[in-house]
């Protein structure tokens, strides 16, 4: 029988770190990405022609200028709540089709959406389990700094726009603190996925 997790948290908490550990921790292991589905529909013409009229200055070239996409949106509320007007209900269509086709396969064990917004937006979609990644500000900053190149500032905007880290908590079922390293994470991960019945 398949199990259905969502995984969650904040930017930078180490939601990929989770998901790509689980991957090599479970054979029969399928998954869906919201923000690589993102941007995938922000590089179909559609998208494209529909944010141009929106916000012609992130369209470079017939291209989205993603970085400037961020800086727009994350500095307006209202550009913000426009672009997910737009995509979320795209990137629900995409996660209910990897989900069935996932389903349909007849040989995952476990199938995993990475659903940076999932408390956010009550992205609910069929899941059985949550799980929460948790890493404090400080920390996501940091890692943002160091992964992404970004000033403090670029980190804080986009933190200060997410649900804080102590309201996820209050609503997820599982929390894992991603605080040290990896080896920490995936011993987390191993007991997570004992105690949903998945033995590796
Ligand atoms: C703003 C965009 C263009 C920035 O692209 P970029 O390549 O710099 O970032 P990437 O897509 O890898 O997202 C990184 C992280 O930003 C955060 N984030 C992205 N969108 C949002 C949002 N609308 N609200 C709050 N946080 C967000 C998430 O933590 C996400 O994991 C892109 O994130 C986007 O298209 N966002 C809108 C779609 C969305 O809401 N995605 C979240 C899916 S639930
Ligand atoms: N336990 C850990 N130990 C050391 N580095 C880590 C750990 N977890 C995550 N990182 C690093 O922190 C950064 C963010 O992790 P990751 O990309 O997994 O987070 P994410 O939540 O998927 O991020 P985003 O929301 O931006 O997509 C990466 O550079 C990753 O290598």
């Amino acid at each position: 029988m398949m199990k259905v997790l969502a995984l969650t948290g904040g930017i930078a908490s180490g939601k990929s770190s989770a998901l790509d550990l689980m991957r090599q921790m479970v054979p029969e292991f399928a998954s869906f990405d919201a923000d690589a589905s993102a941007r995938h529909l922000l590089s179909q013409t559609d998208v494209i022609d529909q944010l141009a009229c929106l916000f012609p200055e992130a369209v470079v070239e017939g291209k989205i200028d993603r970085s400037v996409l961020r800086q727009i949106i994350f500095s307006h509320p209202p550009a913000k709540q426009k672009l997910e007007s737009l995509l979320h209900p795209l990137i629900r269509k995409e996660c209910l089709a990897s989900l069935a086709q996932a389903r349909k396969s007849g040989e995952v064990r476990l199938f995993v959406a990475d659903i940076p917004l999932f408390y956010e937006n009550q992205f609910h979609f069929g899941q059985e389990y949550e799980l929460l990644i948790a890493a404090e500000p400080e920390l996501q900053i940091h890692r943002l700094q160091i992964r992404n190149g970004w000033q403090r500032a670029e980190a804080l905007a986009v933190i200060e726009a997410q649900m804080s880290l102590v309201d996820k908590i209050q609503l997820s079922k599982s929390v894992i603190w991603n605080q040290s390293g990896l080896d920490s994470l995936q011993l987390q991960l191993k007991m997570f996925l004992k105690h949903i019945g998945i033995e590796n």
